[in-house]
């Protein structure tokens, strides 16, 4: 029997455990460390629950401690691990305030990421706070469900009528559609002249601009936050370009890899995440990194990468979990697909976008269509969508692609992320077979008619 401590118990960290209990029974010896009080909150609905879509936050969780002992591992919340020993094999913990020693054969990393915390006055940590709390009173950082509750409970106050939301990526329009739904005046703000610049190219991008304004928040793009200003809350936040009169500050500008326990012995990438192969292993035999500390291996760039998502951390606690316990499996990479959904306005992309392609020294090309999602004698419920399909001008292969409509059109990127997982080429999907039917599709979709049009 061998022992495997798992130090974080997240999204990673969750499906990892169950993964090696459900499968490996009473093999190992499984035991986890976390220093939270609470594991599996669903970021994707802190949104919702602040923006009040959904009842409450109890949905948002989907296993606990009692869970995760009942199926067979012994399971320490609240107990923050501090160092790690590793040619001893020794994890040093605090465990119920006194330091404890916890021996292992195999060790699975699943620390996660923190809030990156840029260099602008007013927004420093209250040192050494778990929770993330700003020195300067309605400073928020939203990662975890203490920090979400923490919002919410200001919200209620009924002077706390302007919110400032600093990154306009997938967090802060979430958040921004969110704070408005409640009434908020709502200023929304990111260095890049665009939003959700990650994720599209700038013809997408600003149709989701537009839905903002339209739906009445005010987009600050291309300005720099130089301070947050206060007595003792906040009370305007300061660009190289105009100053805002706001009641709170709501920072969401990206998150970094949690690898404070090993980044010492670890071989890291070039934003700090633990370097992992295929199997989830890093360069220390016997320990292995999974979720937002490790790289993923990205198809689109055929390299190791960072995309941070709960999709990639759930595969690749899986993945670990079957190395660890002695079934080789090695992942089939991911290639960072993606949705969101705006006051209705939805989008999806995967793989890379035309900018990014080139910048990864494709010689990539786009080919885009717009049309309606379904033949125009259906009158009700048939919106348009535009789809951007970006390939290889000298392979062919598929690359990437982005879908944006009020209509639903979230299954057709996975058929996207397959096709750039399995390099299938421009060409091959001009003639795949599309099924018609008008409450679904039109004869000749956009999928078909933008590859057919392909040059
Ligand atoms: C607001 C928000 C919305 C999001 N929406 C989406 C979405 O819609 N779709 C999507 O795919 N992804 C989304 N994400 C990203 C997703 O939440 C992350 O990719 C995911 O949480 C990563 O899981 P993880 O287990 O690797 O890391 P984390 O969730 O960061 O968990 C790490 C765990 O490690 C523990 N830990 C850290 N250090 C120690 C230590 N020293 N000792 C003990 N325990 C430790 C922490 O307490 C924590 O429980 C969202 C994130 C946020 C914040
Ligand atoms: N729907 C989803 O799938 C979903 C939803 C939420 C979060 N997530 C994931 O969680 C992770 C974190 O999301 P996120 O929104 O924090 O990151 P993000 O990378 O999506 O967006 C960060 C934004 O902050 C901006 N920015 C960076 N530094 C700045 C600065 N100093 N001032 C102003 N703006 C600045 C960037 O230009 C970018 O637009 C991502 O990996 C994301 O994909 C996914």
């Amino acid at each position: 029997m061998s022992k495997i401590v798992v130090v974080g118990a997240n999204h990673a960290g969750t499906a990892c455990i169950n993964t090696m209990l459900a499968n490996y029974g009473k093999e190992n010896e499984v035991v986890v460390f976390d220093q939270n009080s609470n594991i599996s909150f669903l970021g994707c609905g802190m949104a919702l629950w602040i923006g009040q879509q959904i009842s409450g936050p109890e949905g948002l969780f989907y296993s606990d401690k009692d869970q995760l002992e009942a199926a067979g591992a012994k399971v320490h919340m609240n107990t923050p691990v501090q160092y790690i020993d590793f040619e001893n094999k020794e994890v040093h913990v605090l465990l119920e305030g006194k330091e404890h020693i916890e021996s292992y054969d195999k060790l699975i990393l699943a620390t996660g990421s923190i809030p990156i915390i840029p260099p602008i006055k007013g927004i420093e940590l209250v040192k050494d706070n778990l929770e993330f709390k700003a020195t300067l009173e309605n400073v928020q950082f939203v990662k975890l469900y203490q920090n979400a509750q923490e919002v919410i409970d200001k919200l209620e106050r009924p002077d706390l009528k302007r919110v400032a939301v600093v990154g306009a990526g997938y967090i802060g329009v979430e958040l921004a559609e969110a704070f408005k739904r409640l009434n908020k005046e709502v200023i929304l703000i990111d260095v890049a002249d665009t939003c959700l610049v990650n994720y599209y190219d700038h013809d997408f991008t600003e149709i989701m601009a537009q839905n903002l304004k339209d739906n009445g928040i005010h987009c600050a793009f291309g300005q720099t936050v130089k301070a947050v200003e206060g007595t003792t809350k906040v009370e305007r936040i300061v660009t190289d370009k105009e100053t805002f009169d706001v009641d709170m500050v709501v920072m969401a500008v990206g998150f970094r890899p949690n690898n404070t326990l090993g980044k010492e012995k670890l071989e890291l990438f070039t934003n700090g995440a633990y370097l992992v192969n295929k199997k989830q292993q890093t360069s220390y035999d016997g320990v292995y990194a999974v979720g937002d500390c490790a790289t993923v291996y990205d198809n689109a760039i055929e390299a190791s990468n960072y995309i941070a998502l709960a999709t990639n951390a759930v595969r690749s606690g899986i993945v670990a979990a079957h190395n660890a316990c002695g079934t080789e499996l090695e992942s089939i990479g991911v290639q960072g697909s993606n949705g969101i959904c705006i006051f209705d306005l939805k989008m999806v992309s995967t793989g890379l976008t035309l900018e990014k392609a080139k910048r990864a020294g494709y010689n990539a090309v786009e080919t885009s269509f717009s049309d309606l999602q379904k033949p125009a004698f259906m009158e009700h419920d048939n919106y348009e969508v535009k789809i951007k399909i970006v390939y290889d001008a000298d392979t062919r292969v598929v690359l990437g692609c982005q879908m944006v409509s009020k209509e639903d059109v979230s299954m057709g990127i996975h058929m996207f992320s397959l096709a750039i997982q399995e390099k299938v080429t421009i060409d091959r999907l001009a003639l795949l077979d599309i099924f018609f039917l008008p409450h679904f599709n039109q004869p000749y979709n956009y999928i078909t008619m933008a590859a057919l049009s392909a040059k």
